[in-house]
C-alpha cells in the first residue's frame, strides 16, 4: 500500500530533553495509526509539525506528496484537522465558524455538514466564546470532517466529550476508515485506540519507542490466565510444570502463565489433579503493552 504520511528523522528540541527527537514512521493509505503517550511525550509537537505549525530542526515530513514545512498551506487545504488546543478566530458564533470553513473547503452542498451537527447534536448558534469544552470539540469536528478529506489528523479528539459523543466519534472515525480514508490520531484513552487503530505507535520522552498492530492485541493467540490454588503444594508444584510464569505470589498462592491457544488442552489436563480457586483470563490489551513496554523504558 502507498505511503501518505511519511515521518523521516523528525527532530524538534525545545531544550531540556523536551520535544521530539529523530521520531520516524509512515502511514499508510488507508490506515487508521495512532499515538499514544504520557503529558509532555511530544504527541502534539508531532502533529503540529505534520500540519505545517512548526518548523523540524531536523528530518522531513510529507503528507499526500507535499512537504509539511515548505507546502504547509497545502497540507492545511487538503488535511482535516483537529488541533489539540482549540483556538477559534473571533468570528461569533458556531454556525459564522463552520461557514467560513464551509468555504474554505469550497463546500457548496452543506448537507453532510448539517447531518454532522446532527449527529453531535450541537447547537451553532452559540457564541464560540462562551461554548462549553465539549461544544468547542464538537465544532472542531464538525469542521474537520465535513470536507470527508482523504487524511485527517486529529490530536486527541474525544477531549471533553460525554461517553455518548465519544462513541458517535468512533463511530465516525470508522465510517471514515470504510471508505478507505487515512486517520492519524492521538490520545490518551487506550479503549479508543483499540476501537479505531489498524496501528498504534507509543511515544515516550519524544522518542518513538514501540508501534503495535491490531493482531497483537485483538486477536493475539498467546493468552494470560491468573490461576488461583487451594493449597500452597500444589501451587508449588504447578510452578515446576513448565509453564511460562509470567507472575506468581507464593502467599496468595496464585500465578499468571502465558500460554497459546492450542497449548489449552494440555493446560486443562494439569490443573484436572488440583484444587483450583479461580482461572481469571487476562487478555493481551493495548494497555497491558504500553505498561509492559513503556515502563521498562530509561530513556
Ligand atoms: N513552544 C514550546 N516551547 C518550549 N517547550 C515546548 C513548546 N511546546 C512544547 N514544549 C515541550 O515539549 C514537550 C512535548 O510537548 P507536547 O505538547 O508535544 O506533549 P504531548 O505529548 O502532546 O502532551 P499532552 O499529552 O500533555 O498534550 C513538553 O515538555 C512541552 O513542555
Amino acid at each position: 500500500m502507498e505511503k501518505i504520511i511519511s515521518i523521516c528523522n523528525l527532530t524538534k528540541d525545545y531544550g531540556e530533553g523536551r520535544g521530539v527527537f529523530d521520531f520516524s514512521f509512515d502511514v499508510k493509505r488507508g490506515e487508521v495509526v495512532g499515538l499514544v503517550g504520557t503529558n509532555g511525550s511530544g504527541k502534539t509537537t508531532t502533529i503540529r509539525n505534520m500540519m505545517g505549525f512548526i518548523k523540524p530542526r531536523n528530518g522531513k515530513i510529507t503528507i499526500n506528496g507535499y512537504d509539511s514545512w515548505k507546502d504547509a498551506f497545502e497540507i492545511k487545504k487538503s488535511v482535516g484537522y483537529i488541533p489539540g488546543q482549540i483556538d477559534f478566530p473571533d468570528v461569533g458564533t458556531g454556525t459564522n465558524f463552520l461557514k467560513i470553513q464551509a468555504d474554505f473547503w469550497g463546500i457548496k452542498d452543506l448537507t453532510y455538514m448539517n447531518e454532522l451537527i446532527d449527529i453531535f447534536k450541537l447547537d451553532t448558534d452559540a457564541g464560540l466564546k462562551r461554548m462549553s469544552k465539549g461544544m468547542k470539540q464538537k465544532t472542531a469536528i464538525v469542521a474537520a470532517f465535513m470536507s470527508e478529506p482523504d487524511i485527517l489528523i486529529l490530536d486527541e479528539p474525544s477531549t471533553g466529550l460525554d461517553p455518548m459523543m465519544r462513541d458517535k466519534l468512533i463511530e465516525l472515525i470508522l465510517r471514515q476508515k470504510k471508505k478507505g480514508k487515512t486517520v492519524f490520531l492521538s490520545s490518551h484513552i487506550f479503549k479508543e485506540l483499540e476501537d479505531t487503530c489498524d496501528r498504534v505507535v507509543f511515544i515516550h520522552n519524544g522518542k518513538m519507542i514501540n508501534t503495535v498492530g491490531r493482531s497483537q492485541y485483538d486477536a493475539n493467540m498467546d493468552k494470560q490466565y491468573k490461576i488461583g490454588f487451594a493449597e500452597k503444594k500444589e501451587y508449588q508444584q504447578f510452578l515446576q510444570g513448565g509453564y511460562k510464569i509470567l507472575t506468581k505470589n507464593d502467599d496468595y498462592k496464585h500465578l499468571t502463565i502465558a500460554v497459546n491457544d492450542k497449548e489449552m488442552n494440555g493446560l486443562f489436563r494439569s490443573l484436572k489433579p488440583h484444587n483450583i480457586r479461580y482461572i481469571n483470563y487476562q487478555p493481551y490489551t493495548l494497555e497491558w503493552y504500553y505498561t509492559n513496554i513503556v515502563e521498562k523504558q530509561e530513556v
